[in-house]
């Protein structure tokens, strides 16, 4: 037998019979393997609350798998699946931890693993503290290995509840052992930020408010709340996109550059952004953040529902199911500079895109259509597309004294082949190797949720009279796009989406 990898390990996934398990994470692995990332020493236990056997469990992975292409190999579907092995689990009983330490041991032995451990909570977040602690005092932590526990999003439920939870699995676990998970931070162009920003001496001397006027964040989904309704009612799409992805992307688009790539540098900057993030108390929330709702709309000759009428949704529900707001960042970089983000479900795409709009030049030379020389605009194509695009004026070929306006594209997709792994598989990977820098640290959680939670709070006491207010199909309510009229300002709608 080789010798087995480092990394080698036993990744155990409570909830492996859920959602996200069969449409994330096994595809995940999958890729992994046929990229040869996981080699023949790793195995996974599933383990949840119904009885199955292992091979009625390797049959649902392999269904899970099934359409997923190992590029340019033989699939290896059978063979993959063969690493799984199914435990019925009751995340409060004693001996389901028992007994899963005695089947972690024995796979150590059958697949020559160190006593490495990922635990993977795919599950509810009001299990993690109790199985946490049970993993802790059922000795299924202790042996030479690593142990690492990933944790799944909504990490709480605002700040108090997010504590609770964090001081629950820190019992156990120290912070360098927790990948709190933010799927956002494991897409290709997401990680592109900082190398766009910092390893290009054309925008880093521009990236501050003598020369950028404002930066838009949209991240639109034409999807409705589908079989969500009960979780999203509690959410809504504050805590769900904007305390965690939304955020994120801020803080990477506004960071000062890190001493070097170090996880803990890069998670400090990103800190700092969150405490400059200028407070929003409750008497200030109308300035600065809009919420929406769907009524009943129409895309491509489609009726769609109202948020009202999906399954487990009130009938006179509150909850928004769209945000835009103006963030304004404290700091000498980034005094006077909105950034203006917004995301909501039941738009016209499905689309996340950045872009960051120039200064005007001081006086204009030129004529052009409008009269006005356009701004430069630099967009970060999230997805679908995966890019950017640089907005320039140039000559017009048949007046000298006329610009015209162009683009420069760069097309991630096309580079790499189509090949571009998917967030959760960069993600996984990068727990796999103990590298925790695109996860979440703590203390941008806090704060996160400390900056978020004035305006929840101020949103659940204060009906949204003008409820359902965007029709499903549109880019949200009129108040979204007044928020930058006020300013002089609009949305610039991106020819990528
Ligand atoms: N689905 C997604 O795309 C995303 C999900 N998440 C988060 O991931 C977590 C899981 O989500 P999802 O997979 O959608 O949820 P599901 O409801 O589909 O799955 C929940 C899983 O937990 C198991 N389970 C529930 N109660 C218990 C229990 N008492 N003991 C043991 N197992 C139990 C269920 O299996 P059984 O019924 O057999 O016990 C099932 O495997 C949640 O925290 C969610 O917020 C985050 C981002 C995206
Ligand atoms: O975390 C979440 O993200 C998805 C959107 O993710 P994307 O990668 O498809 O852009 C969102 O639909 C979901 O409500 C939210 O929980």
């Amino acid at each position: 037998m080789n010798q087995p990898s480092k990394q080698a390990s036993v990744i155990v996934i409570f909830g492996a019979t859920g959602d996200l398990a069969k449409r994330k994470l096994f595809p995940s692995l999958y890729n992994l393997y046929c990229k040869g990332v996981l080699a023949e020493d790793f195995a996974v236990v599933g383990v949840a609350r119904r009885q199955l056997s292992n091979e009625e469990f390797r049959s649902n992975v392999h269904d899970a798998v099934i359409h997923t292409a190992c590029m340019d190999k033989d699939d290896k579907h059978e063979e993959f699946s063969s690493h799984f092995f199914y435990q019925p689990f009751d995340v409060t009983k004693k001996e389901s931890y028992q007994d899963l330490k005695g089947l972690t041991e024995s796979l150590d032995e059958q697949f020559d693993i160190p006593h490495n451990r990922i635990f993977y909570m795919a599950m509810a977040p009001e299990f993690f503290g109790t199985i946490a602690l049970n993993l802790d005092s059922e000795g299924l932590l202790e042996g030479d290995g690593f142990n690492r526990l990933v944790i799944e999003k909504p990490f709480g439920h605002d700040f108090q509840s997010a504590q609770k939870l964090n001081d629950e699995i820190r019992q156990v676990f120290s912070e360098e052992e927790i990948y709190r998970i933010d799927h956002y931070l494991g897409k290709e162009m997401v990680q592109n930020i900082e190398a766009i920003r910092f390893a290009n001496s054309l925008f880093e001397p521009l990236w501050n408010n003598r020369y950028i006027s404002n930066i838009q964040i949209t991240s639109s989904e034409t999807v409705g709340v589908e079989t969500r309704g009960g979780y999203y009612e509690k959410s809504g799409a504050l805590r769900d996109m904007v305390q965690n992805h939304m955020l994120q992307m801020v803080s990477l688009l506004a960071m000062e550059p890190p001493g070097s790539l170090t996880t803990e540098e890069i998670r400090s900057e990103k800190v700092k952004v969150l405490r400059a993030l200028r407070a929003v108390n409750k008497d200030e929330v109308n300035d600065y953040f809009v919420r929406g709702q769907y009524k009943q709309g129409e895309a491509n000759g489609e009726t769609l529902p109202g948020y009202r009428e999906e399954n487990n949704v009130d009938e006179e529900s509150n909850t928004e199911t769209f945000v835009a707001a103006k963030l304004m960042i404290d700091n000498f970089r980034w005094a006077g500079v909105p950034f203006y983000i917004r995301t909501g479900k039941r738009m016209p795409t499905k689309s996340t895109n950045i872009l960051i709009e120039f200064k005007d030049m001081p006086m204009n030379l030129y004529k052009n259509e409008s009269g006005k020389l356009g701004p430069n605009i630099l967009e970060v194509h999230i997805q679908p597309e995966e890019g950017i695009t640089l907005h320039l004026n140039v000559k017009d070929t048949g007046d000298m004294r006329k610009t015209t306006p162009i683009e420069l594209n760069f097309n991630n997709k096309q580079k790499n082949n189509m090949n571009s792994p998917e967030a959760y598989e960069r993600l996984l990977h990068d727990v796999m190797k103990g590298d925790a820098t695109n996860f979440a640290r703590w203390d941008e959680v806090a704060l996160s949720w400390q900056f978020i939670d004035p305006i929840s709070v101020a949103w659940a006491n204060e009906k949204e009279q003008d409820f359902p207010n965007y029709s499903a199909g549109s880019m949200g309510p009129d108040a979204a796009d007044k928020l930058l009229e006020k300013d002089n300002l609009h949305w610039w709608s991106s020819p990528k989406a």
